[in-house]
């Protein structure tokens, strides 16, 4: 908007707008409720929110076909993976042409972004695992995959490594290899995969298989090329959209749930939202359970408050000690939870 104040007659006219929207959106909530009350939509289904907009979202039945649908006046804060119960709405000829959304399933996991401000707001529901992308290059850090772990191990969603760009793996690839088996040994299951080659596809094929995914990861490391892959119409389709939203009609920023042709019972949820990991609101406790190897291990210490830094008595030293806990992931965890410290104790 212009930085010119708006005239009266301007402001009139916006607000005249405004109320009209609001109206029809009241009424429509009340005509709902009537064809509800009077039984004008069909029986319940089963269905998958795919994307939303406001209150309106499209919503996927069982068979696959996605409708339209309108929240019920009494249902907020539904986000791309719910699973929900809706009603279809049909035309003279029987035809499903729209639907109401009646009811949100239990969630069995809810990935959550900071908004503008700071708060923690639910993008994505219903995730069965996120997929930690890496690449030969640019060369992770341990310490960035570690980063990504503990972010993931947060939600609660089983996460998996994928290597990208093993055709510039070069023949002494071996610290990358070590660096893997490190992750395997600690039960993550890992891929290794390029786009510019069939290697690893089918591998990453079979770990989308049957579940519903998500993409993250440092910027560079394949992800969009990893993703057009998968998706190879839906790529053209999104280019398409972008390409209109530069003219500045509106940019999509919301999560879209993709069904992937090439695998059976196969998902993918994306926005460039979802991508980015952010690790600021955990406390070192979480940050401590997001290693898997330090979880059996913590409350042995010989103090309740123990920060695992020099106490006598750490069970966590005395694992690295040992051998039993890396050293470069001890390292990593000590570097993280550091790191969180200085970021809150900073200037604002
Ligand atoms: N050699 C090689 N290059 C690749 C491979 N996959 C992707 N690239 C290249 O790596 C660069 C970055 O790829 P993107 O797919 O844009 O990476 P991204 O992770 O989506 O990056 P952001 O959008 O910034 O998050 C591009 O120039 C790709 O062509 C691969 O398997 N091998
Ligand atoms: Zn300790």
């Amino acid at each position: 908007m212009s930085k010119r104040k708006l005239s009266r007659q301007q402001r009139w006219r916006v607000e005249k707008i405004q109320a009209e929207r609001e109206r029809r959106a009241e009424q429509r909530d009340a005509q709902e409720s009537q064809k509800l009350a009077a039984g004008e939509y069909g029986p319940e289904r089963p269905g998958r929110v795919i994307a939303h907009f406001g209150r309106t979202l499209d919503v996927q039945g069982e068979a696959g076909d996605t409708v339209r649908c309108h929240l019920r006046a009494n249902l907020e804060g539904l986000v791309t993976g719910d699973r929900v119960v809706w009603r279809a709405a049909f035309d003279a000829e029987g035809r499903v042409v729209e639907g109401v959304v009646v009811a949100r399933r239990e969630r069995q996991n809810v990935l959550e972004r900071p908004d503008a401000r700071g708060q923690l707001k639910p993008v994505a529901a219903n995730i069965d695992q996120i997929l930690v992308v890496f690449a030969v290059e640019p060369a992770p850090h341990p310490n960035l995959i570690d980063r990504y772990l503990v972010a993931a191990e947060a939600t609660g969603i089983a996460p998996a490594l994928v290597l990208n760009k093993i055709d510039l793996l070069p023949d002494s690839g071996g610290e990358l290899r070590e660096l893997l088996a490190r992750y395997e040994a600690l039960g993550y299951p890992v891929v290794a995969t390029t786009t510019s080659g069939e290697t690893g596809l089918d591998a990453l094929l079979a770990r989308l298989e049957g579940r519903t995914s998500v993409f993250v990861g440092q910027s560079g490391v394949g992800k969009s090329s990893l993703i057009d892959r998968l998706l190879p119409d839906e790529a053209l389709r999104i280019g398409a959209l972008s390409k209109d939203s530069r003219k500045g009609t509106h940019t999509t920023t919301t999560a879209r749930l993709y069904r992937l042709p090439a695998a059976a019972n196969a998902e993918l949820i994306d926005s460039p939202g979802i991508r980015e990991f952010g690790l600021i609101h955990l406390d070192e406790q979480q940050v401590a359970e997001g290693f898997i190897e330090f979880r059996d291990l913590l409350g042995h210490c010989r103090f309740r408050d123990c920060r695992h830094r020099q106490e006598p008595g750490c069970a966590l030293l005395e694992a690295v000690e040992q051998g039993d806990i890396h050293p470069e992931r001890f390292a990593s965890y000590r570097h993280i939870v550091d790191s969180l410290n200085e970021t809150r104790s900073g200037p604002p």
